[in-house]
């Protein structure tokens, strides 16, 4: 290599040298990479030879224990494959220089482990024991460390490197590169899927990720702390250090909206974890998936315990328009069971029973009442066994069960709600008049359009556990076309939290029934409503937001489970929080707590932070505000405008000029409509941003982040959220680098309603 006349190497040529001796260890961890695939291959191909029979009849107990051999075998070799298939890219992250009594030692580490022929380690897993000190040494504690060296890679190249040093002067053959990897990695810009953050974890991030298993462990800290992506790295870590428990009893993830959920859904995979299940809060039901969410009264009246005793009362009503009294001709006797009498059995039978589960102990109770009113003064007790066994098995008692007690679907019992009628009887006492009437309008408007709410799935839950299990589809179900469910799929996806070319979900904007074809009756029963799942870790993100009733039906799903927890309380939307702690408290069932707080803000340019921090300490003064810290030395720009579109139309252009990565126009339910058409303009027009530019309404934005938002009229955004100044405040702390405001003027705002 050249130097100068000094006899010392250029900056560049340092750079290269370094690189290169990385690439010289990367190369050969790919190279062992190769061999062990191929050895993956040789015993999977091994595996499927042992389990081959030529026989075509039956299978002989040697031959099965050969398949079980042979399926444990092929399991496991295909899954080794898989792990290094989808590790190749970035796979050897980082290097640890240390030094300890013994002399000098380097580790690398990576995405998996990998060992060489000898059973040597030449990359450690990023979660094992030995990996720590990378995550851990500080130059206070520095753990044995010397230098800290971040690598980036591109495929299997080596193509740069960062790197930080633990003591006060670095030995002379350790080169100190780069400015430092965190910084370089926050300045880098957003794409639409969050990204991990393995090769930087902060050492207190760490302390949280690998924080144990028991328990409750709550993360807390102000936006952009890094609570999700350490709350996800957390999940992987916990599957790698008991991955028997945690593979089998599952790890369940709850974010709060699906446009959350396809955010984050890469950053487990890339971590070599596929086996968590993602899910929205609106998602977690199977066979109950929302489509909208419901304005803020509706939303507060179904998240609050409350609902519970209107919904007992649902679930012990009758079914709508079956008979009202049972007559019939029995062994020789005229019976008659009235309203009120099969009224009074009724209670008595769910007293001890769940409904769907009660076919038979209620027949024998009305057999029984039935006897109680035909018995004669001679009758004996064969004369009693005979009428029951007659009454229990005659066609016309079972044609009146058939209507009168069939097993009901809880989605079913919850849309009995849209009845007003109904809805007052069981809200009585319970809901004020308003509430009730707020209740059943939402119900009639989940019956009109077809889609469930976020909150209606918590009820269905709820319903689901009180009613018991329905073995088979209850309700006879219309005729429907398949194009027609096409249509209505179609539909749903453009109503679902972010999409990228239309606005989220308006409740006004909903088509009617009379808009779309079919039965949306029969789109909303679909499927089979089971227990519920069970895990072994749940763990939900945005915690502030999740409702008493949505607790509940967290609960029910972690009942033996441990937990990991994400909030922050001054981005909340859910406004009873006494009641919120309350639930979320029951739903843990267990005393154990672990706190975590995190004070930096990594995603927000000061700038940006300052301006959001501004508006929430004048109404929220003991918000948890982290330090923001990196700098642009960019503004926010804040205008008043009299042409919204064109504004943001004009704002989008500029960003797109300054940032590489994605842009989000964020608006309220008011404006969605033009800025969609705006979108749709931009992403197809001259300027090229198909794949950087979104419109997502506030409640959507939350956990999300771009490099540039516009947020456009936050006063309305304040109005029409039912978190208020908080739900701002979350909009206005979504930008990575840059963010426009813009206010509609008086004119502008009034040509508007
Ligand atoms: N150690 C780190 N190295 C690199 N990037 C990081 C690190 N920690 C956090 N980040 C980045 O900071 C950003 C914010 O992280 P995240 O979304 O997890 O924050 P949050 O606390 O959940 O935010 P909010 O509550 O506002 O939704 C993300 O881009 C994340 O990748």
């Amino acid at each position: 290599m050249s130097t100068n006349e000094t006899g010392e190497r250029s900056p560049a040529q340092v750079l290269a040298h370094e690189l290169a001796v990385e690439q010289q260890h990367v190369d050969r961890v790919y190279q062992e990479l190769r061999k062990a695939d191929e050895r993956a291959a040789l015993v999977e191909a091994e595996g499927m030879s042992r389990g081959r029979t030529d026989r075509t009849g039956d299978i002989r107990d040697e031959e099965m224990s050969g398949l079980f051999a042979r399926d444990a075998l092929v399991f496991r070799a295909g899954r080794r494959r898989h792990d290094l298939e989808r590790q190749h890219e970035g796979l050897v992250f980082g290097r640890l220089d240390m030094q300890d009594d013994h002399g000098r030692e380097v580790r690398y580490i990576g995405r998996i482990g990998v060992r060489d022929d000898d059973y040597e380690p030449l990359v450690v897993d990023w979660r094992a024991p030995a990996a720590s000190p990378f995550y851990r040494a500080t130059p206070v504690d520095p753990q044995n460390v010397l230098r800290r060296r971040v690598l980036r890679c591109r495929d299997d190249r080596v193509i740069g490197a960062e790197d930080d040093l633990m003591v006060a002067e670095a030995p002379e053959d350790l080169v100190v590169l780069g400015e430092g990897a965190l910084m370089a990695a926050l300045g880098r810009s957003r794409s639409a899927r969050m990204r991990d953050i393995v090769a930087t974890i902060q050492a207190h991030q760490d302390e949280a990720i690998r924080a144990p298993a028991r328990g409750v462990t709550e993360i807390t800290g102000g936006p952009g702390t890094g609570k999700t992506v350490v709350a996800l790295h957390r999940a992987a870590y916990l599957l790698y250090s008991d991955r028997r428990r945690f593979e089998a009893g599952g790890v369940l993830v709850v974010g709060p909206s699906p446009a959350y959920t396809a955010y984050i859904e890469r950053v487990l995979p890339s971590l070599g974890e596929e086996s968590v299940v993602l899910r929205a809060l609106g998602d977690v039901v199977e066979a109950c998936t929302a489509g909208r969410l419901d304005p803020p009264a509706a939303a507060a009246v179904k998240g609050s315990l409350r609902i519970r005793r209107v919904l007992g009362r649902a679930s012990r009503d009758t079914i709508p328009g079956a008979p009202q009294e049972l007559r019939a001709m029995i062994a020789g006797r005229a019976v008659r069971l009235d309203r009120r009498t099969l009224d009074r059995i009724r209670s008595r039978v769910l007293r001890r029973h769940h409904r769907n589960s009660s076919l038979e102990p209620m027949s024998l109770a009305l057999a029984a009442e039935a006897w109680s009113q035909v018995r004669r003064p001679d009758d004996r007790d064969t004369d009693r066994e005979e009428f029951i066994s007659t009454f229990v098995d005659h066609l016309e008692v079972d044609a009146f069960l058939r209507r009168w007690w069939r097993p009901v679907d809880p989605r079913e019992v919850l849309l009995w709600l849209a009845d007003p009628a109904r809805a007052r009887r069981y809200a009585q006492d319970v809901l004020s008049h308003r509430e009730a009437e707020v209740l059943s309008e939402s119900m009639r408007l989940t019956l009109e359009s077809g889609l469930w709410s976020a909150a209606d799935v918590s009820l269905v839950d709820d319903l689901d556990v009180r009613l018991g299990e329905v073995k088979e589809a209850p309700v006879e179900r219309g005729f429907f076309e398949i194009e027609e469910l096409d249509e209505l799929e179609a539909q749903r996806s453009l109503r679902v939290g972010v999409t990228p070319e239309r606005p989220a979900p308006e409740h006004s904007a909903l088509p009617t029934a009379r808009e779309r074809h079919g039965d949306t009756r029969d789109e909303l029963l679909r499927g089979h409503i089971g227990p519920p799942a069970e895990y072994a870790h749940v763990l939900v993100d945005e915690a502030q937001d999740v409702s008493p009733m949505q607790w509940r039906m967290l609960g029910r799903r972690g009942r033996w489970a441990s937990w990991t927890v994400v909030g922050d309380a001054a981005q909340a939307s859910w406004e009873d929080v006494a009641e919120a702690t309350a639930a979320r408290e029951d739903a843990f069932g267990s005393p154990v707590r672990r706190s975590f707080h995190m004070g930096t803000n990594y995603r927000n340019a000061r700038e940006v932070f300052a301006y959001a921090e501004k508006v929430i300490r004048e109404h929220v003064p003991d918000a948890d505000i982290p330090d923001a810290v990196r700098e642009t030395g960019v503004q926010p720009v804040d205008r008043t405008v009299t042409d919204v579109v064109d504004a943001a139309r004009r704002s989008v252009l500029d960003l797109a000029a300054e940032v590489d990565g994605s842009i989000a126009i964020v608006a309220p339910a008011r404006w969605a409509r033009e800025l969609a058409d705006l979108v749709d303009e931009l992403r197809s027009g001259p300027a090229d941003l198909g794949g950087r530019l979104v419109l997502v309404d506030p409640l959507s934005s939350k956990g999300l982040e771009y490099d540039a938002t516009v947020v456009v009229d936050p006063d309305e955004i304040v109005a029409e959220s039912p978190g208020g100044v908080r739900v701002l405040y979350v909009v206005l702390t979504r930008a990575a680098h840059r963010m426009h405001v813009l206010r509609p003027d008086s004119a502008s705002s009034s040509h508007q309603r």
